[in-house]
């Protein structure tokens, strides 16, 4: 893992040399005007959005930016987009670049979405022919039927999303850049957007996106970029590049940083917990707080019911378990166990997640639940904390730590132990 600039051994296809970006904060708007009177002087102030990084990213490459609001990663995807001049240093793009950045980014609001397609077609430097066979699949993807002949002032933001990603996804681009857009959009239209997303970086795609779902980073890229401040903190493999960011997002949760943490905010439309229940030895709890201790020899059952949409997969169910200083103890999947889920035919279902013989050591844990796509990448819901409970561990008192080992000793009276 670096912090400097790191270049990929595959061919590059997105090349940042020293690239910065400056801001200028002024006091009032109208100093803006101002200053560029002569003999005029202004307060104004500097600010740095992104401090010089050099960057390369190799065609294939899936690269993920995270980091915490106000962090620069917008501003690095608009640089890389070329719909943000950068305050010095070069930006080479080897291909054709499709952007998901703001919301209706690239749109004319007094065109149609027939005449927005063509248009950003064109920008994107696609052929009038090669559009006009391209419009049905992007119409088609779109799902806004006759609005598509509607001015796009007329659209609600669920339109827009879709007709942008339509057209990002469709026009074969060979970077993709995408700003938190695999969290927009209803259930069945997200799932969609991300399975398009996959196929793409299946068949060797470059795609850069910024997301504040760790899970997803680590799951999708291959690369993961940690921003601080305008400045790159870490670079290198997803999981220890997450593994650091998390210690230092822990960090402000005990105090020592700055700032709280985001939350994934669960979106209208997609599959969502209908209900959660507890279970101790087969007896359902009401109370999600479990007063009463836990002993090594319990089993511990988490069910939840969903709502989900009518003719799309069944979720995937997940819990994680953490101690009472947060750290993550475990973690289940039914994605990763490949344990069948299933629901009926109007997306509704429930899972029981059971952890017989809980082997944890005395003290206070919590359980967070989370419902996923089929693959187990894109986030539905989630449950934070779904349960917390105490254990108890008579038989383990004097033992420390979190968990209980099974083991077993050996012993010789001699210097030799059988091997
Ligand atoms: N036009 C502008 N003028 C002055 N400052 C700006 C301007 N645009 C962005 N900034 C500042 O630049 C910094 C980086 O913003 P940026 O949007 O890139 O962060 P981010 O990491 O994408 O955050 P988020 O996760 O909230 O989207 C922020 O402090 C922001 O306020």
């Amino acid at each position: 893992m670096t912090n400097s600039a790191q270049s990929s051994p595959r061919e590059a296809v997105i090349e940042l040399k020293d690239v910065a970006k400056v801001y200028r904060i002024y006091q009032k708007p109208s100093d803006r005007l101002l200053e560029s009177l002569p003999f005029k002087k202004v307060n104004s102030r500097v600010f740095n959005a992104l401090k010089p990084m050099s960057l390369s990213v190799g065609k294939g490459e899936v690269v993920g930016l995270i980091g915490r609001n106000g962090a620069g990663k917008s501003t690095l995807l608009q640089l890389i987009c070329g719909t943000l001049p950068p305050s010095q240093g070069e930006v080479k793009i080897h291909g054709r670049i499709a952007a998901l950045l703001e919301l209706g980014s690239g749109f004319n609001p007094e065109f149609t979405g027939r005449e927005n397609v063509f248009l950003n077609g064109a920008i994107l430097g696609l052929s009038r022919q090669e559009l006009e066979d391209r419009f049905e699949e992007i119409h088609q993807f779109s799902e806004i039927g006759d609005a598509i002949e509607q001015p796009v002032k007329t659209y609600s933001s669920g339109m827009f999303v879709r007709l942008a990603f339509a057209v990002a996804v469709c026009v074969d681009p060979d970077v993709l850049i995408i700003d938190e857009a695999l969290s927009v959009g209803d259930g069945a239209f997200a799932k969609k957007s991300f399975d398009r997303i996959m196929r793409l970086k299946e068949s060797g795609k470059t795609i850069l996106f910024c997301s504040h779902n760790l899970y997803q980073i680590e799951a999708i890229c291959n690369r993961a970029l940690w921003l601080h401040k305008g400045e790159v903190i870490a670079q290198g493999s997803p999981a220890e590049v997450v593994h650091r960011y998390e210690g230092f997002l822990y960090g402000i949760e005990q105090g020592q940083n700055d700032a709280p943490v985001p939350d994934i905010a669960p979106d209208p439309g997609r599959p969502q917990f209908k209900s959660v229940w507890i279970s101790l030895d087969g007896q359902q709890t009401t109370q999600t707080k479990i007063p009463v201790g836990i002993t090594g020899e319990s089993t511990l059952s988490i069910s939840a019911s969903w709502q989900g949409n009518a003719g799309q997969p069944a979720p995937s169910f997940a819990a994680t378990l953490h101690s009472s200083d947060g750290r993550m103890v475990a973690s289940a999947g039914s994605h990763i166990d490949l344990a069948s889920i299933s629901q009926n035919e109007n997306g509704q279902g429930s899972v029981t997640l059971s952890f017989p013989h809980l082997a944890l050591l005395k003290g206070e844990y919590w359980i967070e639940i989370y419902l996923l796509c089929d693959q187990g990448i894109l986030f539905y819901d989630q449950q934070i904390p779904a349960a917390r409970f105490k254990m108890q561990s008579p038989a383990f008192q004097l033992e420390q730590g979190i968990v209980h080992l099974a083991r077993q000793w050996s012993s010789a009276p001699s210097l030799e132990l059988k091997k």
